[in-house]
C-alpha cells in the first residue's frame, strides 16, 4: 500500500481546470517534494489530499483511504501544515504542542515526552514558555513543525514548511523531517526552494498548470536533461554566456559540450537549472522531460 496514490485527480474553479488529471504514486518512508511555479495547483492539490477540498473527478487514497468517501479515516493518519498556517497566539509553543497531541488522542504522559521531545529538536526548548505572539515569524513556524513531526500521523503534508526561515533554521526543519521519515512515514511537501528539493527529498514532482509533468530523484532529473536541447551557437559563445531556447535566454547554464556542426549539448548543473530550463520551455518543447 502507498501513501498517497491519485489517479487523474481533476479539480476546477469555476471554468479554469486547476488539477488536469493528477496521477501521484508516493510510498511510505520518503519526503516527497511538489515543486512548481505560482498557480500551479499545489496548494489545491493538498486540499483534496487532506480532506478540506472536494476533486470534481478521479480517485485519491491517503493511508490507503479514499480522501471522499472515507474522510475520517484519513484525517486520523495524516498532519498538516497548511500554507498560512500560525500556532494560537496567546499559547505557549508548550501548550500549543501538547494540546494538539492531546487532541489527537496522546496520553498526557506521551504527549509530554512528545512535547519536549519535537521542542527540543526544533531548537524551541528555551522559548517553550514564551507567548506565541512574542516569538518571530520563523520561530512560528518552527512551533508548527514541531506539533506536527511531535504526531504519529503516517502521512504528513506540509504547504511551504519553511518559508521565511533562516538558513540555520531551515537545516533544523529539515533534519527533522527526515528523522521522522526514517520512521516509516510519508512526508509530502510543497516549496518554491529548489535547493530545498533538491537537499531532503527522495523524490520531487514537478507540477505545472495542473498537471504533473516529471517526477524523479534530483540526481534523475539533473541527469535527465542532456541533450534535449540542442543549440546552435555563435562563434563567441563560451561557457558563462547566456543561450537562447526559443524565446528565454538561459544565463545560467555554464556546462557546454560541443555536439559538432556549430550546435552545443546544454547540460544543467543543479536541479534549479533543470527546473527552470522544464517550465520555461514548456509549450515550446511537446515531449515530457
Ligand atoms: N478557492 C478558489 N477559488 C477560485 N480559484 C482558486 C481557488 N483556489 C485556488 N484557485 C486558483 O487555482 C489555481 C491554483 O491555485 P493553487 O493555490 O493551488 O496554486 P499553487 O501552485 O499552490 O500556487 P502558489 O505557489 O502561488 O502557492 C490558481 O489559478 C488560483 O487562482
Amino acid at each position: 500500500m502507498q501513501a498517497i496514490m491519485t489517479r487523474k485527480l481533476r479539480r476546477s474553479f469555476g471554468s479554469k481546470e486547476v488539477l488536469r488529471g493528477i496521477d501521484l504514486d508516493v510510498d511510505y518512508g520518503v519526503i516527497a517534494a511538489l515543486l512548481g511555479p505560482n498557480g500551479a495547483g499545489k496548494t489545491t492539490l493538498i486540499r483534496i489530499l487532506t480532506t478540506e477540498l472536494m476533486p470534481h473527478g478521479g480517485e485519491a487514497y491517503v493511508a490507503g483511504f479514499d480522501v471522499v468517501r472515507q474522510v475520517s479515516e484519513v484525517r486520523r493518519r495524516i498532519a498538516v501544515i497548511p500554507q498560512d498556517a500560525r500556532p494560537i497566539s496567546y499559547m505557549t509553543p508548550y501548550e500549543f504542542v501538547y494540546s494538539y497531541l492531546l487532541l489527537r488522542g496522546l496520553s498526557r504522559s506521551d504527549a509530554r515526552e512528545a512535547t519536549r521531545n519535537s521542542l527540543d529538536e526544533l531548537g524551541l526548548w528555551e522559548l517553550r514558555n514564551t507567548p506565541v505572539y512574542q516569538l518571530s515569524g520563523g520561530m512560528m513556524r518552527r512551533v508548527l513543525v514541531a506539533a506536527v513531526l511531535a504526531s504519529n500521523a503516517e502521512v504528513v503534508f506540509l504547504d511551504e514548511p519553511t518559508v521565511g526561515l533562516d538558513a540555520a533554521s531551515r537545516r533544523i526543519v529539515w533534519n527533522s523531517l527526515r528523522r521522522y521519515s526514517n520512521g516509516g512515514a510519508s512526508i509530502f511537501l510543497t516549496t518554491h526552494y529548489i535547493e530545498e528539493a533538491e537537499q531532503i527529498s527522495d523524490i520531487v514532482l514537478l507540477i505545472d498548470n495542473g498537471l504533473v509533468i516529471t517526477r524523479g530523484r534530483p540526481s534523475e532529473l539533473i541527469e535527465k536533461l542532456p541533450g534535449k536541447y540542442v543549440v546552435e551557437y555563435p562563434a563567441s559563445m563560451s561557457n558563462g554566456s547566456c543561450i537562447r531556447v526559443g524565446s528565454s535566454c538561459f544565463s545560467f547554464v555554464n556546462s557546454l559540450d560541443e555536439v559538432g556542426n556549430g550546435a552545443l549539448r546544454v547540460s544543467p548543473k543543479s536541479l534549479e537549472h533543470y527546473v527552470l530550463v522544464t517550465i520555461k520551455s514548456w509549450g515550446e518543447e511537446s515531449e515530457e522531460g
